[in-house]
């Protein structure tokens, strides 16, 4: 009965909800119009050459933004106008509230706040509190302490609405797994209406911290990090612009992928690179023209740890004191000028200062000190003085580069034992690879750097186990005021060698003690049980049981292992594709290397593709990192592709862990030992 009478005056406030916003839209559109009008006379006026007009047309031009801004939002909204509820007493004012929190804030007459926007402060209570005492953070405030009386989800489809639960869990599991069992679009799916208590604490971190996210695969890594993103900008919209936020991942396929999911969460303007493009990047002109970034040679492993980029720094700090070569500085006529006590501590006081703005440092000092010891002597005097020791610090006058500094470097490693021979001669033709890159922007922090870069303030890095130390090593002293987001899986790496195996150094390069903070998230939201069983299998042996995936109750079609004669393979997966495709809406086929690759995409008559798309892909497993298919088929996962070791089980698990709903494998050949089940 008490149901009902919700359901009902439930039923009416949605109504009464809709109606604001088709009045909402109805004005905007007018406002709209109107808008295009003043700026299409504006724009005329300009070419005309009309008094201050292009000023105004700039001013109008935001205005449109504005008003076309607030009418997507109101659009948006009518499809579904929120998720969720929240009850509860103010206790610091003793007022009641009740909330609607959707996806797009919606006001009446453009101030009364009919629903809440999800990044708003108070929403946060929503994904956080049970029901009972509580608080909720406000950016930049104390904490806002309440008593939270009721929680409820919604399920609207479209305007209509299909039920609701009252809970005291952050969201409803029945929700979830309803969410989680529709077909994936081409799109990152946003998960605004079921994000997770550990999940919220990650998004809504203060932006002033540096994070590193270990969490399974499907555990929302991506979709948390973009979420987050869109968080700041929603709260910290006057400290920080979106083009001063970086994405960073290893393939543009990655990136296209991450990007399609932005415009849906109100985020425009980021900027995203992968890192072999964001190190020359950072090199500005010292990356000349003539310079390519090439594939690790055999030597990448080396030059991926910490100990290669110490030895450099420790290369680098000779090199310094080499050339400064402090001392006292004294003239004949004005005695003691600079001493070397003082220089010594300047020095040692700014450490991230280089070698040349250094010198540029102690330059200006002398200048100050000379004219103040000629104070009673000629100009002409002063002026001689200034002259002589104009030049007395001179590193900026040598034709130094960061590569030939590089060389020196890796000619003395190679005299103290350690041979870089190949590197040496790839370095000499311009040839780089990343760790090469990432050591060149060492160099020139240290000894060429004029003027630090502040174009970033947050950088956020995904799949963060592809890169090795030395990487993460150099990007915190070259951006020493960026703040960064890490997220990454080590039992995904497939950069065996290279990327992280576990956490620890990086722990240490990045985070400072009691501000910075390491989380783990352990539920995986995009497999089914059964896959997230299979996937388990391998798990064991690609981080020798480091983390373990815990599966949302989400039950699915056991995983389907297909074996045929090698002359019959060919038409077995062109019949199971067709038969999936009547089903799904993206798939993947999913292969050892580019030859597997190859000769499936020739089967399927498919052409390569560059960016994540609908329909049917045909992938080598390196670059399904980070993405996900309704459903997938693992092509020929025999013990000759994936040999037993933990680099091939670390592959497989990513293979195994990018099928939402089914996964097949098909191959010739017995299955490889990796996916041999757990003896109990
Ligand atoms: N709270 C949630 N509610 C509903 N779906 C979720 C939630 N969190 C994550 N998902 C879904 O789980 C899937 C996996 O998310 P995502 O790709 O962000 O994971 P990931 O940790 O980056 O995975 P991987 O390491 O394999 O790349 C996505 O479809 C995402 O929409």
């Amino acid at each position: 009965m008490k149901k009902n009478q919700d359901m009902l005056s439930e039923r009416q406030h949605l109504l009464s909800c809709l109606e604001i916003i088709q009045k909402n839209i109805r004005e905007y559109e007018e406002k709209e119009k109107a808008s295009k009008k003043e700026v299409t006379q504006l724009f005329q006026a300009v070419k005309k050459g009309e008094g201050d007009s292009f000023g105004l047309l700039e001013a109008e031009k935001n205005i449109l933004e504005h008003i076309q801004n607030s009418l997507r939002k109101n659009r948006a909204a009518l499809k579904k106008a929120y998720f969720g509820r929240i009850d509860y007493e103010d206790k610091s004012y003793g007022v009641t509230e009740s909330r609607y929190i959707g996806k797009n804030g919606v006001t009446r007459n453009s101030n009364e706040v009919v629903i809440v926007d999800w990044r708003a402060p108070v929403s946060s209570v929503y994904y956080e509190n049970e029901l009972g005492e509580g608080s909720y953070e406000v950016p930049g405030s104390e904490p806002v302490e309440i008593s939270l009386f009721k929680k409820r989800t919604y399920d609207l489809q479209g305007e209509k609405l299909q039920g609701f639960y009252d809970n005291d869990t952050a969201a409803n599991d029945d929700l979830l797994v309803k969410y989680l069992s529709q077909h994936k679009e081409a799109v990152l799916g946003d998960i605004i209406a079921t994000i997770q208590k550990e999940q919220n604490e990650i998004i809504r971190t203060t932006p002033y911290k540096n994070m590193i996210v270990q969490g399974v695969a499907g555990s929302g890594k991506t979709t948390v990090a973009l979420h987050r993103i869109s968080y700041i900008l929603y709260n910290y919209g006057e400290v920080y612009k979106p083009s001063e936020f970086c994405i960073i991942g290893s393939s543009d396929m990655l990136l296209n992928y991450i990007s399609s999911g932005l415009p849906e969460l109100d985020v425009n303007h980021v900027r995203q690179m992968r890192m072999d493009m964001f190190l020359p990047y950072l090199l500005e002109k010292s990356w000349k023209k003539k310079y390519k970034i090439v594939e690790g040679n055999q030597d990448a492993q080396g030059k991926s740890r910490l100990e290669f980029i110490s030895a450099l720094e420790d290369f680098l700090k000779a090199w310094i004191d080499r050339y400064l070569q402090l001392k006292d500085i004294r003239d004949k006529d004005l005695g003691l000028i600079l001493s070397e006590d003082n220089m010594q501590d300047t020095k040692m006081r700014n450490p991230e200062l280089s070698l040349f703005q250094l010198e540029k440092l102690f330059h200006q000092r002398i200048r100050k000190r000379i004219q103040f010891l000629c104070t009673e002597r000629e100009e002409s005097f002063c002026r001689e003085k200034l002259q002589e020791y104009k030049n007395w610090f001179c590193s900026s006058k040598n034709k130094w580069t960061e590569a030939g500094v590089y060389l020196s470097f890796l000619e003395e490693r190679k005299v103290l034992g350690n041979s870089y021979e190949d590197t040496i001669i790839r370095v000499g033709k311009g040839e780089f690879d990343l760790y090469d890159a990432a050591a060149l922007c060492l160099i020139r922090k240290r000894i060429f750097l004029k003027k630090e870069t502040d174009e970033f303030s947050q950088i956020i890095l995904d799949e963060a186990q592809d890169f090795g130390e030395s990487v993460y090593y150099v990007l915190k002293q070259v951006l020493p005021k960026c703040y960064f987001t890490i997220m990454g899986d080590v039992s995904q790496n497939i950069r065996y060698e290279t990327g992280l195996n576990n956490w620890e150094i990086l722990k240490k390069i990045l985070l400072r003690e009691g501000k910075d903070s390491f989380y783990l998230l352990a539920k995986s939201y995009r497999n089914t049980i059964e896959i997230s069983e299979y996937a388990g299998r391998v798990l064991e042996k690609a981080s020798l049981g480091g983390y373990k995936i815990q599966p949302v109750i989400r039950h699915g079609s056991p995983v389907c292992v297909k074996r045929g004669e090698k002359e019959h393979l060919a038409e077995q997966l062109t019949t199971l594709i067709s038969k999936i495709q009547k089903r799904f809406e993206t798939i993947a086929v999913i292969c050892r290397d580019e030859r597997d690759t190859e000769e499936v995409r020739r089967i399927l008559g498919i052409e390569k593709q560059e960016g994540f798309c609908n329909g049917i892909m045909v992938l080598p497993v390196a670059l399904t990192k980070g993405l996900e298919f309704d459903a997938v088929v693992l092509w020929q996962p025999d013990k000759e592709r994936y040999g037993e070791n933990i680099k091939e089980a670390k592959l497989l698990y990513v293979a195994i862990t990018r099928a939402l709903h089914e996964l097949y494998l098909l191959g010739e050949h017995e299955l490889t030992g990796l996916l041999n089940e757990k003896i109990k």
